[in-house]
């Protein structure tokens, strides 16, 4: 049985002093999740973030990384230092960083087996854009991501992960995938992972959706088979609205 995650990425939002009050309504509003639960804000306020949630169900997770260890890379972090302040998850190939941040499936590739090294758990996105959708290249597109991205992992490895299905076209504008749409792609993505590893594999790893996730439409993708959870942008920024999610 694969428990539901639902995480939070804040984007380039909140201060410190913001994501402080954040977690602390939201500490006051949510008591035992039923739910893995991760927050993902910005790097400034991880440790901030971190020190709040010490004795709390909720998982801390950075939005990038390096893939490298160490060395003259101006503006980036590592593996190390966000596991030195006792980070647990990393969002990997987000796409946005693939849009702006020339990410590609060979960085999300090194980042996610570097990530895994380091015991950090990565949320792998994946997506395809509204043409490659209307095109009917969804399949194609999203399944050759997972590949790219998973190459060179153990089964082990690749069932410890999580997978966020998140069509572009949907981020941050409104638009929902219908619960079907996205169960059929999420199912897809299984498919693939039991085709590089084994059906075991496919069984354990968890498939998340994000893309307009809101208290509103969260029951009904949850109640998808093959949907495992929400990578959650805006309605992560207001502790009612994330609440509301992780109760679903
Ligand atoms: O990482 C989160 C996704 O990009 C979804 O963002 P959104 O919930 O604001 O559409």
């Amino acid at each position: 049985m694969r428990k539901p995650i639902i995480a939070g990425n804040w984007k380039m939002n909140k201060t410190s002093k913001e994501a402080k009050d954040l977690v602390e309504k939201l500490i006051s509003l949510i008591e035992e999740p039923e739910v893995d639960v991760v927050l993902c804000p910005s790097y400034l306020a991880l440790d901030t973030v971190k020190n709040l949630t010490k004795n709390t169900p909720i998982g801390v997770g950075a939005q990038n990384m390096h893939y490298e260890e160490s060395g003259a890379y101006t503006g980036e972090v590592s593996a190390e230092m966000l596991k030195e302040l006792g980070v647990d998850y990393v969002i990997i190939g987000h796409s946005e960083r693939r849009q702006y941040y020339n990410e590609t499936d060979e960085s999300v590739n090194k980042k996610t087996i570097k990530a895994l090294k380091t015991k950090l758990v990565p949320i792998v996105c994946v997506g395809e854009t509204l043409e490659e959708r209307e095109k009917d290249l969804a399949k194609e597109v999203v399944t050759v991501q997972v590949e790219k991205a998973l190459a060179g992992l153990s089964g082990e490895e690749i069932a410890s992960l999580v997978i966020a299905y998140e069509p572009i076209w949907a981020i941050g504008t409104g638009k929902t995938a219908s619960s079907e749409d996205a169960n059929e792609v999420c199912g897809w993505i299984r498919e693939k992972v039991q085709e590089i590893a084994d059906e075991n594999t496919a069984e354990q790893v968890r498939i998340q959706y994000g893309g307009s996730v809101k208290p509103s439409n969260i029951k009904e993708l949850m109640q998808k088979p093959h949907i495992d959870g929400a990578l959650v942008g805006g309605a992560s920024l207001k502790a009612e609205d994330f609440a509301a999610l992780i109760k679903y």
